[in-house]
């Protein structure tokens, strides 16, 4: 990026700052929260108890030495992080490694009788099968009748707007989703998204979060293929529970089933989305690196190989628009072209404001945006954008 200033990158200790917040309120909650959504034994307490102390008063602690995935994360900078407070290093890097954490805290990793029993399940299913989601399902009967170009906007605002509320936002911020806001898009390259979907190629969709947001990243899918808007479509998922709802092979299964098991046309979605497994048109993929402290300028040779062939990547949420620009204080009005010059190919970014990382807005948006709601605006998710670099 040899036209842009250099930025430093956010770290957690800013007093006031949002980072801040969520390390020092934000994963205390999730914590307690895990720990009364199971029947968990002393050991699991234990860790739990553990990581609370550290990740509020403590410092980076070393990964066990026979850990599965120590290699990676000596990789992904673990050196030169243990032994310094959680809040002075890359807040990215910090928040990655707390889930981490987590899930060693709670059996995950295993060998032993909690191995692979997602701590965040029971906040996933009960979104899954809530009554918000039963109205957007039903919604889709309505909108059957409507031409081909509106049924495709419909979804993929969908699939934008279901970014709005993630659970670990909820979890500290129990009216997010109500609290009266002016909803709008601060960009908008819809049109140029559109253009590239031709009918050629793959599209790899990297996903964010489950429920919510995965049905309608499905259906947007289903509608692509059905419609021979793409050949095929390859969804990245997580390869062990993140962020509290990042959505994981068994959240897609769990989506999948929602929709066949649901009334009317969302049935048909998710038929024809499991027909599209079986054939291939459909895959998914859980690369570790979904899970990397990191930004994607540093994504392995093998991922970017694969990147590079899609005709486009669509990556969703906050937090993959994070790594994606960098996760850095960037003036607003810096292009989004250039801070993404680095990704394998074309993408694109759907995402609601949920940190201060922003690119790509022009001086008037952001001027309208500080003048209505000073910096709020940044991370309030009552915001959102469709950015693409062709
Ligand atoms: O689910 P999303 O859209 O990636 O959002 C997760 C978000 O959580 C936060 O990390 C804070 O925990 C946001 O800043 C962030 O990026």
């Amino acid at each position: 990026m040899p036209d842009i200033p250099p930025v430093p990158v956010i770290l957690g200790n800013e007093p006031g700052a949002f980072p801040r917040s969520v390390l020092a309120e934000r994963h205390p909650a999730i914590i307690r929260q895990v720990r009364e959504a199971f029947p968990y034994g002393p050991e699991q307490h234990r860790g739990l108890d553990e990581l609370l102390v550290s990740c509020t008063e403590g410092v980076v602690e070393p990964l066990p030495a026979d850990a599965h995935d120590l290699d990676r994360w000596k990789t992904w900078g673990i050196d030169g992080c243990v032994g310094r407070s959680w809040f002075d290093v890359p807040w990215l890097w910090s928040e990655s490694y707390f889930y981490r954490r987590l899930l060693e805290a709670v059996g995950y990793f295993g060998p032993g009788a909690w191995q692979g029993i997602d701590p965040f399940r029971p906040f996933k299913l009960a979104e899954l099968h809530s009554r918000e989601t039963d109205e957007e399902l039903a919604a889709l009967d309505d909108l059957a009748d409507r031409p081909e170009d509106e049924q495709a906007t419909a979804l993929l605002h969908g699939s934008l707007w279901g970014n709005r509320a993630d659970l670990g936002f909820r979890l500290s911020d129990a009216e997010a989703e109500d609290r009266a806001a002016v909803p709008g898009l601060v960009a908008d390259d819809s049109g140029t998204l559109w253009s590239l979907l031709t009918g050629e190629g793959a599209l790899c969709l990297i996903a964010d979060n489950a429920g919510r947001e995965l049905i309608p990243d499905l259906l947007l899918i289903a509608h692509l293929l059905a419609h021979g808007r793409v050949e095929r479509a390859v969804l990245h998922v997580k390869p062990y529970p993140y962020y509290v709802s990042d959505a994981t092979t068994a959240d897609v299964v769990d989506a999948l089933r929602r929709l066949t098991d649901a009334p009317g046309r969302a049935a048909e979605y998710g038929r024809r989305l499991w027909a599209a497994m079986a054939d291939g048109r459909l895959t998914v993929r859980a690369h570790p690196f979904s899970c990397a402290p990191l930004p994607y300028a540093d994504m392995p040779d093998d991922l970017r190989t694969e990147l590079a062939g899609a005709t486009l990547t669509v990556v969703k949420g906050d937090l993959n628009y994070r790594r994606l620009v960098g996760d850095r204080m960037w003036p607003p009005t810096t292009p989004f072209a250039e801070v993404t010059a680095h990704f394998p190919g074309r993408v694109a970014a759907l995402r609601t404001l949920k940190s201060d990382v922003v690119t790509g807005l022009d001086a008037d948006t952001e001027a309208a945006l500080v003048a209505a709601e000073g910096q709020r605006w940044r991370t309030g998710g009552t915001h959102a954008l469709i950015q693409v670099r062709p």
